[in-house]
């Protein structure tokens, strides 16, 4: 099981996390990824955790000011990134072209959807992985493993059925490690999650938690 800790623009102290992340990590054997702010990706990175984007934008380098350049990312010292995220929602044409910008210095690609439904369509796109959120349970304290354990199975399916080789991740809700034994049970690769880490009195305590059954 992949666990990637999204940031977002949570208060948090990026490079705390992810000195706790890298320990754990090392500690379990288990990969864990931390995606911070994009001007928090160099000092996240130094500290050795895997280090992924929080999108990067469909564009090459030239005239695209605010735009989050794939190469620039990379150059940062990120690995991968997130793509499409419910917070950062982006039309089909830009989930393809930010694939291949992610693709030119090649990032890992995760494409975020909503339901088993979108997660086909993410998958024809050709990333590495999709993750399936149910928006309603971001950020929330009940697990999509467990609140809705259907649409992970659904979209296990639905990946498959379009392409065996996408992995499929799940989020939401997802805190503790019962919640990513649930979601291992129910077909997924990896989780994606936030609150629960960037939120947490003590973000090492809490991915100490969520690895230990694995
Ligand atoms: O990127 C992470 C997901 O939106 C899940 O967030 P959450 O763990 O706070 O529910």
């Amino acid at each position: 099981m992949f666990v990637l800790v999204n940031l977002k623009a949570y208060p948090c102290d990026p490079i705390e996390v992810a000195e706790a992340a890298a320990t754990v990590s090392d500690e379990s054997g288990v990969d864990v990824g931390v995606a911070p702010q994009a001007a928090d990706l160099s000092a996240v990175a130094e500290t050795g955790v895997e280090t992924w984007a929080q999108h990067v934008s469909p564009v090459e380098h030239g005239s695209h000011t605010g735009s989050t350049l794939a190469e620039a990312v990379a150059d940062a010292g990120a690995t991968g990134t997130m793509i499409n995220h419910s917070e950062n929602r982006l039309k089909l044409a830009d989930i393809d072209g930010s694939l291949d910008a992610a693709a030119r210095p090649g990032l890992e690609t995760v494409v975020c959807a909503n339901n088993p439904e979108q997660i086909a369509a993410a998958a024809a796109l050709g990333p590495d992985a999709v993750a399936v959120e149910p928006p309603e349970l971001i950020g929330g304290d009940v697990s999509v493993a467990t609140a809705d354990p259907e649409i992970v199975e659904d979209a296990v399916d639905a990946a498959a059925a379009v392409d065996e080789s996408v992995d499929v991740y799940c989020g939401a809700g997802i805190s503790t490690g019962e919640d990513v034994v649930a979601a291992d049970e129910l077909g997924a690769d990896g989780v994606l999650l936030a609150s629960g880490v960037a939120k947490a009195d003590d973000p090492q305590a809490a991915l100490e938690d969520l690895v230990e059954p694995l």
